[in-house]
């Protein structure tokens, strides 16, 4: 017999199913995810902290997990909801069932619940405060209380919760599926990348670029990093709320200050916006997928891209010597943007994808022009 579990949210709403996790509770902001395969790129990407992630995908877990996946060291979402996991994962890589995985990761996981109905009141409502519990008597009162004592993303620094706690090198390349195993590119810029809760993926991109990275904690000081003189900066993605994390946009702005080559991915977007005076706000419905089209306004072109967020610059704050590159072509919002008077941008996305397509991946390609183009005007 399965074990049962139940999804609370903050506005009365309750799910039953099975637990598919570990049993015990979770709460968080609860979120939809419309990516139809990577699973596990997801649970592991730190953004999600304090998050539980639903996915609109029915089935989830028919390829198992495997160690090359995992975009961090360890789950960072707070829960899972899904309507099924299958009974036999099957893939030639595949180390572990995604039960199993989420057994050993400690994560709270629901199935069997009418994943449709949620995505229809979180689309509706926006994004809410949830509960699930799993195990042989569940609560439903109780788990109501949970979810609605749960504060809320905003005004949450988690940036420096999930950041590394010592600076460390980063060499390695993507993976190889012909070679089994991931590249070791040569290296020909130095960069440091701020971990506010980074994606391996980034570093990878980044190594393949060329790039010898050293990657740091979040509150490392600017002064640090410049004596440390890199040909550039790279600013992560991360979780919680941008506007909490003041030592970060202090940090930037010295390197606005320095004009060294800046390039930051969703929350290190929001940062930067931060940085220039801009003003960032929690969204109704976040962006959490893996197929949303962006227009690239320089040359029109539409990428579709692989999205987490749930803060956003808003673009009529930016001041005038930021000039929008990229906008939202589902609601609009700012995707990207770079400054007319020093060597920075950024993108709301994820360039990397994991899960997702590479469509963006371009901007990889132009923070390394950046950093040649410095080094050739010395
Ligand atoms: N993936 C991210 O970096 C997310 C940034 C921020 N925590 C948000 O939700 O908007």
């Amino acid at each position: 017999m399965p074990i049962p579990a139940l999804l609370a949210l903050e506005d009365g709403s309750v799910f039953h199913g099975y637990a598919v996790g570990a049993t015990g509770e979770t709460v968080g902001e609860v979120v939809f995810n419309t990516a139809m395969t990577g699973y596990q790129e997801i649970l592991t990407d730190p953004s999600y902290a304090k998050q539980i992630v639903t996915l609109t995908y029915p089935h989830i877990g028919n390829t198992g997990v495997n160690v090359e996946d995992e975009e961090s060291d360890t789950v960072h979402a707070a829960g899972l909801i899904v309507r099924d996991v299958p009974r036999r994962a099957s893939n030639w890589r595949s180390t572990e069932s995604l039960p199993d995985y989420l057994k050993r990761h400690n994560i709270v996981a629901i199935a069997g619940i009418d994943t449709r109905r949620l995505t229809r009141i979180l689309r509706d409502k926006g994004a809410l405060n949830g509960c699930i519990v799993a195990g042989e008597t569940v609560d439903e009162a109780a788990a109501l209380a949970k979810a609605r004592a749960f504060p809320g993303l905003n005004g949450m620094d988690l940036a420096k919760v999930v950041s590394v706690g010592e600076s460390y090198q980063w060499n390695e390349g993507v993976y190889d599926l012909d070679q089994t195993q991931f590249n070791q590119p040569s290296k020909r810029f130095k960069v440091v990348a701020y971990d506010y809760g980074v994606k391996y993926n980034i570093l990878r991109l980044l190594a393949e670029q060329g790039c010898d990275i050293t990657v740091v904690p979040a509150q490392t000081p600017a002064a640090d990093v410049l004596a440390m003189k890199p040909d550039g900066v790279f600013l992560s993605n991360g979780p919680g709320d941008p506007a909490a994390c003041d030592y970060a946009v202090e940090a930037t702005r010295q390197f606005l200050d320095a004009k060294i080559p800046l390039f930051g991915i969703c929350l290190g977007h929001q940062i930067m916006g931060l940085a220039v005076g801009a003003k960032t706000l929690k969204m109704k419905t976040g962006h959490h997928g893996a197929n949303h089209p962006v227009k690239d306004l320089d040359d029109g072109r539409v990428v579709i891209t692989s999205q987490n967020h749930g803060f956003a610059v808003d673009p009529a704050s930016l001041p005038a010597n930021a000039r929008v590159t990229h906008t939202s072509l589902f609601d609009g919002t700012l995707q990207g943007f770079e400054l007319t008077d020093s060597p920075a941008f950024c993108f709301q996305g994820h360039p990397e994808a994991c899960p997702g397509p590479h469509d963006i991946g371009y901007l990889f390609d132009r923070f390394a022009a950046l950093m040649e183009e410095a080094r050739k005007n010395g």
